[in-house]
């Protein structure tokens, strides 16, 4: 790699639940040398703080009202990445069931969407080595001049037993259920809905280890790096 070094890449990947965009994002960035962000964990933080305010969650113009005020802070070492809201660790409360079952109602709100994807795009451009961004808009709407843009799938039988191992003996198939509801509004809401960017690289890892999906993902990184 001659010139790798000097030039800040961008990586935008995205997908629905399951796929491993976690996992593969922050091996990429780690192996790399890049910043990681899961923009995903930041519209879980969102969502916290607005149960944990008492904010009517069915009610999008209440939930648009107060979308600037909570400050929410990402720490992008892929090795330990954390978030805050106002200050107070937020990483274990947002991964509670409360706060899974409200996101997609609370992201689906225009003001805060526009207020999240202003502090993803300030992230990535202070990022001097570059970085791994994952979600669900990153490559159409965050990022569209992302260097490069990989859209995970997977079946929704492989993303459910995938995450009802995460769940420690979840029901397989009313985990499967959630996701796929989750999925469905993710994908049908107005503003950047879920989708696959046309020049993205559609990835299917239902039958890949994650050791396959990152070596993929490097592969491509360091091809693009190499102008390939
Ligand atoms: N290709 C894969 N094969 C098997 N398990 C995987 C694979 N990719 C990810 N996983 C596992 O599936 C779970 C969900 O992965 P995660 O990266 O959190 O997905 P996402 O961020 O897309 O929701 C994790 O426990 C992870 O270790
Ligand atoms: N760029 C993004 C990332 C996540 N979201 C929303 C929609 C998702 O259902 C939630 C939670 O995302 P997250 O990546 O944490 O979800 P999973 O880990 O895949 O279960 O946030 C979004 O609207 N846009």
């Amino acid at each position: 790699m001659e010139n790798g070094a000097a030039q800040p890449v961008i990586v935008a990947i995205d997908g629905p639940s399951g796929t491993g965009k976690s996992s593969t994002s922050k091996a990429v960035a780690a192996q790399l040398g890049l910043s990681y962000l899961d923009t995903g964990a930041q519209y879980r933080a969102i969502t916290w703080w607005m149960v944990t305010n008492g904010i009517d969650i069915e009610d999008p113009s209440a939930i648009a009202a107060v979308a600037g005020k909570p400050e929410i802070v990402s720490g992008t070492d892929p090795a330990g990445p954390t978030i805050t809201v106002d200050g107070t660790d937020v990483a274990a409360p947002i991964r509670t069931q409360e706060v899974t079952s409200q996101v997609s109602a609370v992201s689906a709100v225009p003001e805060v969407r526009a207020r999240i994807t202003e502090l993803q795009r300030s992230i990535a451009a202070g990022a001097e080595r570059g970085i791994v961004v994952e979600g669900r808009d990153i490559g159409t709407t965050v990022l569209p001049d992302a260097d490069l843009k990989i859209f995970l799938t997977a079946s929704p039988e492989a993303r459910a037993a995938r995450r009802s191992g995460e769940l420690k003996g979840a029901d397989v198939n009313a985990t499967r259920e959630a996701l796929v509801k989750r999925d469905a509004a993710d994908s049908s809401r107005k503003t950047s809905p879920l989708a696959k960017a046309d020049d993205a690289v559609e990835v299917d890892t239902t039958e890949l280890t994650l050791p396959q999906v990152i070596e993929c993902v490097v592969t491509l990184v360091e091809e693009k790096r190499a102008g390939k």
